[in-house]
C-alpha cells in the first residue's frame, strides 16, 4: 500500500492534476465526505486528508510514504526524515512582512532596533529579522495574522501573500518580500527504500506532469 498525505483546498486541488499523470484518480470528494482515508481507483493508492502543517510530520514518521506540502510548512517543519525531490510548482505565493500602512516600518527596523512580530512562522521570521540586525519579540499565532497589527498585539505579522487581497481588505502594506513558497513534494526516507518501484513510478510521473509557467 502507498499512503499518500495531502490538506484539503488548494494543496489537494493542485495535486490532482498530478495525480492524474500517474494514473490515479481519487474516488471521493473531501468537501463532499467526511472521511480522512480516501480510495483511489488504483487499490494500493490511498490518500490520507491532513492539516497542511501536519503533512511534513506525517511522512517523517512513515504515518504517509509521501505528502505534498508548503515549502513554508517544510521549512517550519525542519525537513528531518524526509526526501524532497521535485518542486511541484503548485500553490505559489510568497512569505512577507506585512504592517499598518501608518506605521514606519524603515524607522523601526533600523540595526538594534526592536519589534513586535505576529507569526505562524517564526522559524522563517526568526532567520529573517536576525539576518538583519533587528531584535524581535516574537508571537506565535495560529491564523488570522492580519489581526495582529490592527489590534495591537503586534507591530508587523510574517504571513503568506498571494494577490495581496487579504492585506488590502485589512489596510496592510507589503513592506518585504522574505521569500517565494511553492509546494514539494516530500517523500519517507525508509519508504523510498522498502517500496522504490511504486514510488519511484509517482514520483517520475508527477515530474514529467509539473507545469513549467
Ligand atoms: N493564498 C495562497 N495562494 C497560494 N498558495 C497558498 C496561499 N495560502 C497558502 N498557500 C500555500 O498552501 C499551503 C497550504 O495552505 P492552506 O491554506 O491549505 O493551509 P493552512 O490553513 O495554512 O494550514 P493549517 O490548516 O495547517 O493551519 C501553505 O503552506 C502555502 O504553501
Ligand atoms: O494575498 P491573498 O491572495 O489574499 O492570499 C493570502 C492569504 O491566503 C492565506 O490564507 P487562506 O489559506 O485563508 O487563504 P484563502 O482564503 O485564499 O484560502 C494566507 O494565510 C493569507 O491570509
Amino acid at each position: 500500500m502507498i499512503t499518500l498525505a495531502l490538506s484539503k483546498g488548494r494543496i489537494f486541488e493542485e495535486t490532482l492534476p498530478l495525480l492524474a499523470a500517474a494514473g490515479i484518480e481519487v474516488l471521493e470528494d473531501p468537501e463532499k465526505s467526511r472521511k480522512l482515508i480516501l480510495p483511489t481507483n488504483q487499490p494500493e493508492v490511498r490518500v490520507v486528508l491532513v492539516r497542511a502543517s501536519d503533512v511534513p510530520t506525517y511522512v517523517q514518521y512513515g504515518g504517509a510514504d509521501l505528502g505534498v506540502t508548503g515549502k513554508d510548512t517544510l521549512i517550519e517543519h525542519g525537513g528531518q526524515g524526509l526526501y524532497q525531490p521535485l518542486d511541484l510548482r503548485i500553490a505559489k505565493c510568497r512569505v512577507s512582512v506585512a504592517v499598518r500602512a501608518d506605521f514606519d516600518y524603515q524607522q523601526a527596523v533600523r540595526q538594534g532596533a526592536r519589534l513586535k512580530v505576529a507569526t505562524k512562522y517564526t522559524g522563517i521570521a526568526r532567520d529573517f529579522f536576525a539576518t538583519k540586525g533587528v531584535h524581535v519579540d516574537m508571537i506565535k499565532l495560529y491564523g488570522s495574522m492580519e489581526l495582529a497589527p490592527l489590534t495591537g498585539l503586534a507591530d508587523a505579522i510574517v504571513d503568506l501573500v498571494s494577490t495581496g487581497n487579504t492585506l488590502k481588505a485589512n489596510h496592510l502594506v507589503e513592506v518585504e518580500r522574505i521569500m517565494d513558497i511553492s509546494s514539494h513534494l516530500v517523500v519517507n526516507q525508509a519508504a523510498l527504500k522498502l517500496k522504490q518501484a511504486p514510488l519511484r513510478r509517482i514520483i517520475d510521473a508527477f515530474a514529467g506532469a509539473i507545469r513549467q509557467d
